[in-house]
């Protein structure tokens, strides 16, 4: 199902870069000066969160660990879309044993990135509903280019989003901003994100973005790793203990709830909707 990874190193002069996959769903390059790696998703149209870009992203961010990168910076190799969150075909009239494996790559991608030691920024560089949110707040800091979208939209698909998928978010956004959000399934402009401190800053291309984030990992360089290292760590120790002691429940939970026949309506009637606005835009 999933082939093993070639990994190949281009000289180390200029930048060093891996790719990261035989499938090629995610690359990793890392830039010999800063020693910073930037993950980029690459599933057109929209890095919609198969199985296979989830185990994708796992693999890159712990090879991105086990290589002792200064800082990972996660971005999109489309045009206009961060990531759309999980795929939803995954979800829809769903094979019971995918489906299971598809929850679990999403906890594992998540738990590797908020858990991660070394900084972390996502160069949002277009839209990030719902799992590309929670992967751009799993990151420290946020970059994001203008007139797109960011937020937990999942309850306009019946689904809840369960506490370890708003921990990241809940660190960001003040409590009473983030029930609203949720409820109402708001999905943030970029400048409102700007306004709510969702986002840090606002760069005018994807080029601007990263710069942006590596300028960010840039003001650790004179703090200690180790001692930065623990500190984030502590802040964010509770989150993934009470995360682990959940993982197992909130996995059949995730099933039962995708399986109810009204939410498959309802996720059936949001995949319409998709591919009528795209018959709209013909
Ligand atoms: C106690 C708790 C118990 C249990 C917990 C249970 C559940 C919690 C689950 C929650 C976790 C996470 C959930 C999710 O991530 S759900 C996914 C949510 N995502 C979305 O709603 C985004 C939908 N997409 C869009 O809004 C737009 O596509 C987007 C991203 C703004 C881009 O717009 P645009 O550039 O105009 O592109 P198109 O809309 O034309 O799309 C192009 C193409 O892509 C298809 N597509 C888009 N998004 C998805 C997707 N998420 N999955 C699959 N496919 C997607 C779209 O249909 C088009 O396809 P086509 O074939 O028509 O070209």
């Amino acid at each position: 199902m999933f082939s093993p990874r070639v990994v190949s190193l281009v000289p180390r002069t200029g930048p060093r870069r891996f790719m990261s996959t035989a499938s090629k769903l995610t690359t990793v390059e890392v830039n010999d000066k800063t020693g910073i790696a930037t993950l980029t998703m690459c599933r057109p149209p929209v890095n919609g969160q198969n199985l296979e870009l989830l185990l994708d992203i796992k693999s890159s961010i712990k090879e991105i660990e086990n290589d002792s990168s200064r800082g990972l910076i996660i971005t999109s190799a489309s045009p206009k879309v961060f990531c759309a969150g999980l795929d939803i075909l995954e979800m829809h009239k769903p094979d019971q044993q995918r489906l299971r494996a598809v929850w679990t790559e999403l906890q594992n991608v998540w738990c590797a990135l908020y858990g991660i030691s070394m900084p972390t920024a996502a160069a949002i560089n277009g839209h990030a509903p719902a799992g590309g949110c929670l992967l751009a707040t799993a990151c420290e800091y946020r970059v994001m280019v203008p007139d797109c979208r960011i937020g937990l939209n999942e309850t306009q698909l019946g689904i809840i989003a369960p506490k370890w998928l708003v921990s990241g978010f809940l660190n960001i956004l003040p409590k009473r901003v983030a029930e609203r959000a949720l409820t109402q399934s708001r999905l943030f402009t970029t400048d409102e994100a700007l306004q709510e401190g969702l986002i840090d800053e606002i760069a005018n291309s994807k080029e601007e973005a990263v710069e942006k984030c590596a300028a960010f990992i840039g003001t650790f360089s004179k703090v200690n790793p180790v001692a930065r290292a623990l500190t984030k760590l502590q802040f964010r120790a509770e989150n993934l203990r009470q995360f682990h002691k959940e993982r197992e429940q909130d996995v059949e939970n995730f099933l039962s709830l995708v399986n109810r026949p009204e939410v498959q309506k309802g996720i059936g009637a949001y995949l319409e909707g998709l591919k009528k606005k795209k018959a709209n835009k013909q």
